[in-house]
């Protein structure tokens, strides 16, 4: 019901401006209370005493005198983020709590002292779509140097028309060319190779890639961060404290430099990584490639010449791209073994190229990322994109559903979050295209995939399918790769 969000909008807009001489009246009489009380309680009870009233008016103000109070919700939730913390980390069921939350008392739920959550998708994405949309600092802050981290709309503007040439157009088709199909050459040897002896590739190197990537902990302090804001406000305090938490791993490599104009808590560089700035000096020095062509990576060095700028902005592209490409890989290979019939839909469609020109390097043919049907693979977000009015059965695997051309499935595709939305769209999302569809195409025309131990996966729950898996609980997908064609 969007008109029902965009007035509930308007209302909490009116709350905040309209009311506001009266709140700050109240607030006023409340502080001026308070600290009455706090110098009678200083006197008698002490330190304890004195911030046991002060917590006490703290909450009280939250339950009743905040401009959110009028916003249904859970009680615990209103008065503390703890109670999103609790659900993050203790109980790990905070996706189906909001969930609850929204069954029980409507579509915007109170989740914290300053947090209203909407389940509309509709609302969602308007919202996303104004310029002037700020990051929530808590959660992104504590990368704050790396553009998708920036929580200023101003700064992530700037610093986005910088970037933005480097990930479309020529650089992409430079890069698919090259890049991306010499890296698939090599892997579907490898497969080829390895599929006789183990069934899959050799574990020791994809626990290297996934401990360094999907298992890295970061992501986990984040949410800490996210419910916990004292603990991001000690580190900004403290910023040497970082490195006690996996963030000090990233400061060392990445570290911004405290001149960096825009950054909220700039800290100095510990340990300046020296082996990444001996690469960049090779990346710069081989900035022709092999057709003459110059590589992304000399370009964005060109482009961003100041060098822990420049680390920045590559950075963000192994955190966000290499994780991003990682789980969504791991989501389609799954679905389309579990949907047999998919495969045959994408082998139909490879079958139709002209076979003679790449042989069964089928995924070094352009035409490759133009086919209808494995264009349409993609994957939906949870809880955004399992909204039923605008996904039918939104838990079924159906890559037929973007294909369609009625009003319905139009209104779907301009709903679609899956790379964000409005100003902070996903910068990789081309290449992540191109990626995933020329190495879905190669691994379906080439083998016959099938999971190793179907049973066992299904019993540990599928961990591999999870997003981001808390620490314990990564999974790795385990496949068995025999090829379709004799070498
Ligand atoms: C299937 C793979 C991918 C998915 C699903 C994905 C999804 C997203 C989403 C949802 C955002 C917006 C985040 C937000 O609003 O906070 C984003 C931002 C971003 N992504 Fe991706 N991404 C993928 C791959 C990549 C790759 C391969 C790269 C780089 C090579 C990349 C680079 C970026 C960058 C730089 C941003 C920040 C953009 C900005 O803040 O202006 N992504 N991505």
């Amino acid at each position: 019901m969007p008109s029902d969000i965009n007035s509930t909008c308007l209302q909490i807009q009116g709350l905040v401006n309209f009311n506001y001489t009266s709140y700050r009246y109240v607030i006023w009489h409340l502080l001026s209370l308070s600290f009455n009380f706090y110098y009678v309680l200083r006197s008698v009870g002490g330190a304890a005493g004195s911030a046991f009233l002060l917590l006490t008016a703290k909450y009280i103000y939250r339950l009743l005198l905040s401009p959110l109070s009028c916003f249904p919700g859970p009680r615990f939730a209103a008065c503390s983020k703890l109670f999103e913390a609790y659900h993050v980390l203790i109980k790990n069921d905070w996706l189906d709590m909001l969930e609850a939350l929204h069954h029980e008392h409507g579509s915007v739920v109170r989740i914290g002292p300053n947090e209203l959550h909407f389940s509309d998708h509709q609302f969602c994405l308007q919202h996303h779509k104004r310029p002037d949309l700020y990051k929530c600092d808590n959660y992104y802050g504590i990368l704050s140097y790396l553009l998708g981290g920036f929580a200023d709309p101003a700064h992530h503007k700037t610093r986005k028309a910088i970037l933005q040439p480097l990930f479309s157009g020529r650089t992409l088709a430079d890069f698919s060319d090259s890049g991306a199909s010499a890296h698939l050459d090599t892997l579907v040897d490898r497969l080829s190779e390895s599929s006789h002896a183990t069934g899959y590739l050799k574990t020791q190197d994809l626990k290297a890639v996934h401990d360094s990537t999907r298992a890295f902990s970061a992501i986990d302090l984040a949410t800490v961060l996210r419910s916990m804001p004292p603990i991001k406000m000690v580190f900004n305090c403290v910023p040497s404290l970082r490195c006690f938490s996996p963030l000090g791993w990233i400061d060392q490599v990445i570290a911004p430099s405290p001149s960096e104009p825009g950054l909220a808590n700039s800290w100095t560089i510990a340990n300046p990584n020296q082996k990444i700035s001996n690469n960049l000096k090779l990346i710069k020095s081989n900035s022709v490639h092999e057709k003459g062509q110059k590589s992304v990576l000399a370009m964005l060095s060109q482009q961003l010449p100041e060098e822990h700028i420049l680390i920045h902005a590559l950075a963000q592209a192994v955190f966000i791209g290499n994780e991003s490409l990682l789980s969504n890989l791991t989501v389609l290979l799954h679905h389309l073994i579990k949907n047999p019939d998919c495969i045959r839909r994408i082998r139909a469609e490879l079958d139709e190229l002209d076979v003679g020109l790449y042989g069964h390097r089928i995924w070094r043919d352009p035409k490759v990322i133009r086919l209808k049907y494995l264009t349409s693979l993609s994957f939906t977000l949870k809880l955004l994109e399992h909204d039923p009015t605008l996904y039918p059965e939104p838990l079924k695997f159906k890559p037929e559903r973007w294909l369609e051309t009625n009003p319905d499935s139009a209104a779907m595709k301009r709903s679609s979050v899956t790379f964000g939305t409005g100003t902070r769209t996903c910068l990789g999302q081309f290449i992540a295209h191109q990626v995933l569809r020329r190495t879905v195409a190669a691994l379906v025309y080439n083998f016959s995939m099938t999971f190793a131990d179907e049973l066992s996966d299904e019993m540990g729950g599928y961990t591999y399918l999870n997003t981001y898996p808390k620490k314990g609980h990564e999974g790795y997908l385990k496949l068995h790769f025999p090829p379709r064609f004799s070498p």
